[in-house]
């Protein structure tokens, strides 16, 4: 994989060089609540700049379907990407149409642009090959180079991720080259007990982790909205509980089998719940009750593990050498369901194994908790990106750079 310290050799200056970013940060309307995910391509975008690079920056940002839509757009990203760059940062309104391609003419030697949101085109994420090309093709034409940096998204087949490097001279930036460092090591040599949490609501997509994790992890400690498949799967009522529900026969043959090879499954004992979602704007008190967890009312919502479990969890992470944590452990972001994800985080802190805490939402938890980023052995900016690599898969993002 070449690095960007090999680009920035051959020389930048005057060369229009596509960083794709992975500028999904949690918002607030258009408040941006964590830019942990800004600052990480923080280094890439400035050294380009300074070399007098023309730095065409790309993201995608939540999941619009296709077509654009207000409420993703990436333009507060923009801003704040301008405000910690201390110069101005032009936003094009489009990704690959006339807006973008003005901006990109009009970028002088050393200046930054941004372009709306990627997966506002159908071709960015769609599983037609030719689709998603003929889009890589118009990302190629605003660009001589490309920078991979967007980490968190090096495992989606996507167009930016997967088909533009193709197209263009290819490499990967700061950020994807440490990240990967870091990573690497936790597949060659992993200190044991290696202990996994999991939370989060990307149910789905990290259920299927799991299968690999019971090869390699010592303990898996679930909680999150992916707790309740699990509970579900043991024959217990989980209410109106984030759910999958087509998994369960998965779950099962995972509890199974982590029975057989002696890895040690353990799920939340008491949960709180309550009949409705929280309000995340107002913060209003929720008041829920603590529930065993084989005692879920029909009615009812899990939306934090109980005290018994963050007991529980933080034992099992007590004597760790190895803890990767992936997913909040309750819906964090009001402070009636944040408890579990702080006691998850704090045994990190009190552990003396490495640790490391992997996605967005979970890094973005850390800081708006108030814990301090550096008593982690690394936060890093990938959630399912993490996963997956842990799990040893070729993911299409950091093979796109190699070749
Ligand atoms: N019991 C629950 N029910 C519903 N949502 C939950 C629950 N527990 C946690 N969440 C939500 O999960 C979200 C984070 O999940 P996600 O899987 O996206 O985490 P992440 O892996 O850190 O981020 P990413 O994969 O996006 O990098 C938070 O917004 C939190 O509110
Ligand atoms: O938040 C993430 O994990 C990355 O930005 C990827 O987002 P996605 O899960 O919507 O592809």
């Amino acid at each position: 994989m070449k690095t960007i310290d090999e680009l920035l050799t051959e020389g930048v200056a005057g060369r229009r060089v596509f960083v794709r970013a992975d500028l999904n940060v949690p918002l607030d309307g258009t408040t941006i609540t964590d830019d942990g995910r800004i600052r990480a391509v923080l280094p890439t975008v400035k050294a380009l700049a300074e070399t007098g690079a023309r730095v065409v920056v790309a993201s995608h940002l939540g999941r619009p379907k296709g077509a654009p839509d207000p409420v993703f757009s990436l333009a507060p990203a923009a801003a704040r990407l301008g405000e910690l760059l201390g110069a101005d940062v032009a936003f094009a309104t489009d990704t690959v149409g006339e807006s973008a391609q003005t901006v990109v003419a009009g970028l002088a030697d050393g200046q930054v642009a941004v372009v709306e949101n990627l997966r506002f085109n159908a071709g960015e994420t769609s599983k037609d090959d030719a689709e998603r090309a003929a889009f890589a093709e118009q990302l190629a034409a605003l660009a001589d180079v490309y920078v991979g940096d967007g980490f968190g998204a090096v495992h989606r087949k996507h167009a930016s991720v997967y088909d533009l490097p193709a197209r263009l001279p290819h490499y990967a930036g700061y950020l994807i080259a440490n990240e990967v460092g870091v990573l690497k090591k936790l597949t060659e040599d992993v200190k044991r007990p290696y202990v996994v949490a999991l939370g989060g609501a990307k149910v789905s997509d990290k259920l299927a982790v799991i299968d690999q994790l019971l090869a390699k992890a010592d303990r898996l400690l679930i909680g999150g909205g992916m707790a309740y498949t699990f509970l579900k799967a043991k024959g217990y009522e989980v209410g109106i509980s984030l759910l999958q529900e087509d998994q369960v026969p998965a779950v099962t043959e995972y509890m199974e089998r982590a029975e057989k090879n002696g890895v040690e499954l353990v799920l939340p004992v008491d949960v709180l719940v309550a009949p409705e979602f929280p309000d995340l704007k107002t913060k209003a008190p929720a008041n829920p009750t603590t529930v065993a967890a084989d005692a879920i009312p029909a009615d009812q919502e899990g939306l934090d593990i109980g005290p018994e479990t963050r007991k529980l969890y933080a034992s099992k992470l007590a004597d760790a050498g190895t803890v990767f944590w992936n997913g909040p452990m309750g819906v964090f972001e009001h402070p009636d369901y944040a408890e579990g994800t702080k006691a998850v985080a704090q045994a990190l802190i009190d552990t003396p194994g490495f640790t490391v805490v992997g996605g967005g939402d979970s890094a973005a938890a850390v800081r708006t908790l108030g814990f301090d980023e550096s008593a982690f052995g690394h936060i890093s900016t990938g959630g399912g990106a993490s996963l997956e690599y842990l799990e040893g898969k070729t993911l299409p993002g950091l093979a796109a750079l190699e070749d």
